[in-house]
């Protein structure tokens, strides 16, 4: 438990009879982006306060860059970005003031202060409303504010809790940019959301949570089938043809939306599949996941008798 990354080792947190968080045990590297999947209520957010110093866990470990958050929180909050789901507080304040005084709150003086919060505004595209007041900023752009503020100290670990949510495409990319950047570095980054197709984008690592408990990482699962979709040029293609080609029963092949939906095992059956069909003088014009890579993992897990335990 020393490296510069997060350590969580069965971590718990109840409020009254709520078990919020009864059994989470995670590790998130550095130089890597972990997202921290999970639906609503599975205790994302409990988890993140109680990382950020922000909320005391009832029972279990955890090591921030090898710091005990509990035991040391300034020492804590040193290495830590915090960047909340809604952006709190001061809302009369200007985007560029929000973010000098966090650079003060930090012990900057006020010109170190003033450049640190123009530099923040410029790296998350916020320069032309450095002077507006925090409160007319749309969602999105409050989004962007909590970022620079969550970097105003050059912490080593950043927690981010639903940062993508009220972004726009363009936003979504800055942010992805932004995090791989840091995280290239050699730095830790934590960020949660459920919306996995929005994940499956920005991370490397995925750490699942399901009401409360961490649960295995589905790709230790042994393999279970999932849908490939197949989209063919031209005219259209029977159903007997796509069945043929892949020694299948024509029932075992889907029409959705003009696109065939075929199970495969495992990204080998996937690839000797599409040889077979390709070799049947197919026109295959797209062949990928029916679900994102992370979505998949998830429903995975959904299917899995032993984590609904
Ligand atoms: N302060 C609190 N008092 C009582 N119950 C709480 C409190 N905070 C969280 N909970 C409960 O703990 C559970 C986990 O909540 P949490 O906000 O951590 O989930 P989440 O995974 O972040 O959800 P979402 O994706 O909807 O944000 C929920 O059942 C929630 O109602």
């Amino acid at each position: 438990m020393t490296h510069a990354g997060i350590d969580v080792v069965d971590v718990r947190r109840s409020f009254g009879p709520v078990e919020a968080v009864r059994g989470v045990t995670l590790t998130a590297q550095p130089g890597r982006v972990t997202g921290l999947v999970g639906p609503n209520g599975a205790g994302k957010t409990t988890l993140l306060l109680m990382l950020a110093s922000l909320l005391q866990p009832d029972a279990g470990a955890i090591r921030i860059a090898g710091v005990d958050p509990i035991a040391d929180p300034a020492a804590a909050r040193r290495m830590i970005g915090w960047m909340p789901d809604a952006l709190g507080a001061w809302p009369a304040l200007t985007a560029r003031e929000t973010v000098a005084v966090s650079a003060r709150l930090y012990g900057m003086t006020r010109s170190q202060a003033a450049e640190r919060a123009a530099a923040l505004l410029a790296h998350v595209g916020l320069m032309d409303l450095a002077d507006a007041p925090a409160r007319v900023l749309s969602r999105g752009q409050k989004q962007r504010l909590g970022l620079a503020r969550a970097l105003v100290h050059d912490p080593q670990v950043l927690l981010l809790d639903e940062p993508a949510s009220g972004l726009d495409p363009q936003a979504r990319i800055d942010l992805r940019l932004l995090l791989r950047g840091f995280a290239a570095a050699g730095r830790t980054v934590l960020v949660s959301s459920h919306v996995l197709a929005e994940l499956d984008e920005l991370v490397d690592d995925a750490a699942f949570l399901v009401a409360g408990r961490s649960v295995a990482r589905p790709d230790e699962q042994p393999a279970r089938a999932r849908a490939w979709r197949m989209r063919v040029a031209g005219p259209p293609v029977s159903l007997v043809g796509i069945a043929g080609a892949l020694g299948r029963r024509p029932e075992e092949v889907t029409v959705d939306r003009g696109t065939f939906l075929l199970a495969f095992e495992g990204d080998a059956a996937a690839a000797e599949g599409l040889r077979a069909l390709v070799g049947a003088g197919l026109p295959v014009a797209e062949f990928a996941p029916a679900v994102g890579r992370l979505e998949q993992a998830f429903l995975d897990l959904g299917n899995s008798p032993e984590e609904r335990a």
